[in-house]
């Protein structure tokens, strides 16, 4: 399954952040600042979770060749001894839930209208792509330079083709009442999630749990009182339409959009100062230029998903090896970084999907392996 290139991979010793199954790491490849979230499989394996990451990789990978500026970019997976990595663009501005309780960033309303407009173009690009997230929520919303919000963690994602057969899944908050119930959903289940975030985004705070002898529809008492007097009516009213209690009441994201995108025109005469994009993670190893211009090689064999349950059952018999020892530390990155920076065998190429890039060595090889291989501009 290993398409990412190990070699050209560096990650810093020490996580700095943590899902369920997973560490997150700040990283470099090819001397590109990265993120890798890190993986064990026995986890995988002993908590069933195969499916679902089967499902991540997929949905990454079938946005790979047409990313979306709201929806994190892929760069690739790759594999070291009973080590999973998924490699990905790195965000630095931390997740909008922080941003959201952190009282010390001042949020304009037309800021809070580009963050829901950002949010709505990446869902509607995935609902194009017959992709549901069901795991959307403020917390796998990243922040990223200008407020430039994208979308992560595809771990409960699918391509919808029955939505009969939808197993329930997501995060109880952000779900809506057709999913707590067990009963038939599809998109408009994400619409709702999306208003939830609206509703965060709009009140700074949290809803008290929804409860079932309401039908775990929203206390619109308490939700009336905590919005801000100042909130544009259209804004709120935005919000309320996504929450609708039956799924055929809300708006579609393309619906949505539209309306985001009125809103702002409308605010854009008024001068409100944008705070500065929250550094979460700061890049000690990598100028802000390097960012900038950033491009990454994303190395993804056409066959990347054919071994994946071969590779499941094989890391049974694999004995635990000791994950650091894996991985290159941060000493090793200056060395990568001027390996890269200094090569002076440099090529032209380029592909369908990318512009002509300056491509290293390293590439051709990858190339030399029939490895598809891309830039991502
Ligand atoms: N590309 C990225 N850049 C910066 N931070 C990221 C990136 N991807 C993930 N993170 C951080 O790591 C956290 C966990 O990532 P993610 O949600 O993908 O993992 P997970 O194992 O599915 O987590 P969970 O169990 O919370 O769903 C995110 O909430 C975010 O703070």
């Amino acid at each position: 399954m290993e398409n990412i290139d190990c070699e050209r991979l560096v990650i810093e010793e020490t996580e700095f952040s943590k899902g369920a199954f997973s560490k997150v790491y700040k990283g470099s490849y090819f001397g590109n600042p990265v993120c890798v979230k890190v993986i064990k499989k026995e986890s995988i394996i002993e908590n069933d979770m195969e499916i679902f990451l089967e499902r991540e990789i997929q949905v990454l990978k079938n946005l790979f060749n047409q990313p979306h500026n709201c929806i994190i970019r892929f760069i690739g997976i790759g594999e070291k001894d009973s080590l999973l990595f998924i490699v990905t663009e790195l965000v630095n501005g931390g997740d909008l839930g922080n941003v959201l309780y952190d009282r010390s960033f001042n949020l304009p309303w037309k800021l809070k209208i580009k963050i829901a407009k950002d949010i709505s173009d990446g869902m509607k690009y995935l609902h194009e792509k017959q992709i549901m997230h069901r795991d959307l929520k403020s917390s796998n919303l990243l922040i990223g330079k200008n407020w430039n919000i994208k979308i992560c963690d595809f771990g409960f994602a699918k391509f919808v083709n029955n939505p009969l057969s939808m197993t329930i899944c997501g995060t109880d908050e952000f779900m809506s009442p057709e999913v707590i119930l067990g009963i038939q959903y599809s998109y408009s289940a994400d619409v709702y999630s999306f208003g939830m975030v609206l509703i965060e985004l709009i009140t700074r705070n949290r809803l008290e749990e929804r409860l079932p002898q309401n039908n775990f529809d929203i206390d619109y008492e308490e939700l009336q009182n905590l919005i801000p007097s100042d909130c544009p009516r259209d804004f709120y009213e935005l919000a309320l339409k996504c929450c609708s209690y039956y799924p055929k009441d809300r708006p579609t994201f393309n619906e949505i959009y539209d309306i985001l995108d009125k809103m702002g025109e409308k605010l854009s005469t008024i001068v409100e100062s944008t705070p500065t994009t929250p550094q979460v993670i700061k890049n000690p190893l990598f100028d802000e230029s390097c960012i900038d211009n950033w491009f990454m090689l994303s190395l993804i064999p056409d066959d990347c998903l054919e071994n994946i349950n071969e590779d499941f059952t094989s890391i049974n018999n694999n004995n635990n090896s000791n994950n650091k020892n894996n991985i290159k530390n941060n000493d090793d990155n200056n060395s990568s970084n001027s390996n890269t920076n200094n090569n002076d065998n440099s090529l032209k190429e380029s592909c369908e999907n990318c512009e002509i890039r300056e491509i290293d060595e390293s590439f051709k090889k990858a190339k030399s392996n029939n490895w598809r291989a891309c830039s991502i501009s």
